[in-house]
């Protein structure tokens, strides 16, 4: 087996965006460039960047929720994207999301109804377990997806903002069970959180995205320091040099040429 969990090379993303000016074309533009990265098995992965940087593009390429349009990416083991939008179906109460799930993942009955009886513990639901998930609030949403994914037990967890949404017991437990798969399962994380404290603490690699590229990938303390001076000095600036910067690096992330993407240029490409 490989040493390596997941092994990017340049990898990008093109989005396509509705400018002010309707009478102009829609503009594509890098979500992510050339994003080359390797991360071993056991390692635990945070990622920084400000907001619209691409790390939730990121995340979904990582969980192959999502296609990229340029590159390669080899993921070695099963991978869980654990999110705000955690991809449960609204319409379905949450017993039947985890049947769904674990009959899309060919899973026996016997297993799914060992994965219902380890959400029912966890997730701390109750009766509400037995409700369409569009009546849960987001913090219930996020105890569900957070719940089947832990029991799901993949190889990858990628957790994207998860816990921002759930109250401070949930948060904690949550914490508390993903320093057991690092420290005493060897699971490969990746950590997305805007709390600098959290991810210095958990985390043992940084990895730091910035309009779309990959500034900075090493020791966690390290990328910290370096992300946390950008702040400091963006936070620093006058208003207008914040959109002159703004806007620079928008620029740079737009496609001049649009790359034209036909089922063709797909299979070929
Ligand atoms: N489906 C989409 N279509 C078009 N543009 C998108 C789409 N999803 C994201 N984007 C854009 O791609 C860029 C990267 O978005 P992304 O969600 O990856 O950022 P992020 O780093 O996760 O931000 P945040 O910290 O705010 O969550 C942003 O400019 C965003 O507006």
């Amino acid at each position: 087996m490989s040493r390596y969990a997941v092994e990017m090379e340049n990898i990008s993303k093109i989005y396509t965006l509705k400018t002010k000016d309707k009478a102009k074309k829609k503009t594509q533009f890098y979500a992510l460039k050339d994003v080359s990265f390797k991360v071993e098995q056991g390692d635990v992965v945070g990622i920084l960047g400000t907001n619209g940087s691409g790390k939730s593009t990121l995340s979904l390429i990582l969980a192959g929720i999502s296609d990229h349009d340029g590159g390669k990416v080899t993921v070695h083991g099963e991978q869980a994207l654990i999110s705000i939008n955690t991809g449960l179906n609204l319409q379905l109460t949450g017993e039947e999301n985890i049947n769904v799930k674990g009959a899309l993942m060919g899973l026996s009955k016997k297993r799914i109804q060992e994965i219902k009886e380890s959400v029912i513990d966890f997730a701390e639901l109750g009766d509400f377990l037995y409700q369409p998930v569009k009546k849960y609030s987001s913090g219930m949403k996020s105890r569900l997806g957070f719940s089947i994914s832990l029991a799901l037990n993949p190889d990858i967890f990628i957790v994207d903002e998860a816990l921002s949404v759930g109250d401070k017991g949930f948060a904690q437990k949550c914490m508390k069970r993903m320093m057991q798969l690092r420290d005493e399962e060897n699971k490969t994380i990746f950590f997305i959180s805007h709390s600098l404290n959290q991810v210095r603490n958990f985390c043992k690699t940084g990895m730091w995205i910035e309009g779309g590229k990959l500034v900075e990938f090493g020791d966690i303390d390290e990328v910290c320091d370096h992300y946390s001076a950008y702040v400091d000095q963006y936070n620093a600036m006058s208003e207008k040099e914040k959109k002159k910067l703004r806007d620079e690096k928008f620029a740079k992330r737009i496609i001049k040429d649009p790359v034209k993407k036909t089922l063709w240029d797909r299979i070929l490409g």
